[in-house]
């Protein structure tokens, strides 16, 4: 059974405990961690599987953490199912899941936030104003409540795992940072909590968003610049009158920030990294995608 902890000194005493029971020293027992903000999918779960294969001890968080989204975005809606999070992460034997509230995280005094500066010149911080600096000081609070010496993220969100590289570097977390890859859907979909709000055909339709994508990659040689490139695969998914682009990006995957206009093709191992807009039935949606040139 996975031990909920809704509690910072709960969370501590789980952890304490654990490693009490451990068959090694103390100091030798290792706690992996997996952050997330729930509605759990198999992308989650292989990060979970992969903690478990660099710790002793496997620590889950569910948080929708309030200060990473703006005004104008999703944060009431959000999906939300503890009980068939709980489920799944069961079935992947995880030790410990920590459930915080938002008044335990950010009490009524709350007023210190740690903002990476360099996000702000990438282009998902310029589309997302705030965002980072809402991830950052949760990802730092979080660390520092588990004391984790893994953290497991997933690429998907290339420019996350720029922020909290850097996050982990700067400030002197004693924390090994983990990238797992991208778990997709057959069609090559990139699993979401946010796919929730398509339709089965209108999450079949966004898969194209990936398939493109990948043609282009496949493509340099068709373009003669990266503007000529941008433009043809923005074109390319916008045909999709549901589709609207909001950013596509060739960037260094250790900065974020954009590859230089006279350097083309794309240097080998950049990211090619996107957030498109579907207007779904029920609503719109913004997804991400990132691939390696
Ligand atoms: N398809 C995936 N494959 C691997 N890791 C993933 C995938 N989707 C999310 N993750 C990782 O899981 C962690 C928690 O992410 P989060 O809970 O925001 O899920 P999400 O599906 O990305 O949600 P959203 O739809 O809101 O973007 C992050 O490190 C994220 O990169
Ligand atoms: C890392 C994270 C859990 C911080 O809230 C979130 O941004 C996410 O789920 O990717
Ligand atoms: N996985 C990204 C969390 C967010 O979009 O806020």
């Amino acid at each position: 059974m996975v031990i909920i902890c809704k509690d910072i000194q709960s969370v501590r005493e789980a952890i304490h405990k654990k490693k009490l029971e451990n068959d090694k020293p103390y100091y030798e027992v290792k706690v992996s961690f997996v952050p997330t903000m729930g509605y759990l999918h198999q992308g989650h779960l292989s990060l979970v599987s992969r903690a478990k294969q660099e710790g002793d001890i496997s620590v889950v968080s569910i948080f929708v953490n309030p200060t990473q989204f703006n005004a104008n975005e999703d944060l009431s809606t959000y999906p939300v199912d503890i009980e068939n999070d709980t489920r799944l992460l069961e079935s992947v034997q995880t030790d410990i899941l920590f459930l915080p509230t938002p008044q335990l995280m950010y009490p009524n005094e709350y007023s210190t936030y740690v903002s990476v500066d360099s996000m702000d010149q990438v282009l998902e911080g310029k589309a997302r104003p705030g965002h980072f600096r809402g991830v950052a000081t949760v990802v730092s609070k979080l660390l520092n409540i588990v004391q984790p010496h893994s953290l497991l993220i997933g690429q998907k969100d290339a420019m996350q795992c720029i922020c909290i590289r850097r996050l982990v570097e700067d400030l002197n977390f004693n924390t090994k940072v983990i990238v797992c890859d991208t778990v997709r859907e057959d069609n090559g979909l990139a699993k979401s909590s946010r796919n929730s709000y398509l339709s089965q055909e209108e999450q079949k339709q966004a898969s194209l968003i990936n398939e493109t994508m990948n043609q282009f990659k496949n493509n340099t040689q068709s373009f003669n610049n990266r503007t000529e490139f941008i433009d043809a695969l923005t074109k390319e998914i916008e045909k999709n009158p549901l589709m609207k682009v909001e950013y596509i990006s060739i960037a260094s995957q250790s900065t974020g920030l954009e590859i230089n206009d006279d350097i083309y093709p794309p240097p080998p191992l950049s990211n090619l990294s996107l957030a498109v807009f579907f207007q779904g039935e029920k609503r719109k949606t913004r997804l991400i995608d990132v691939i390696l040139f």
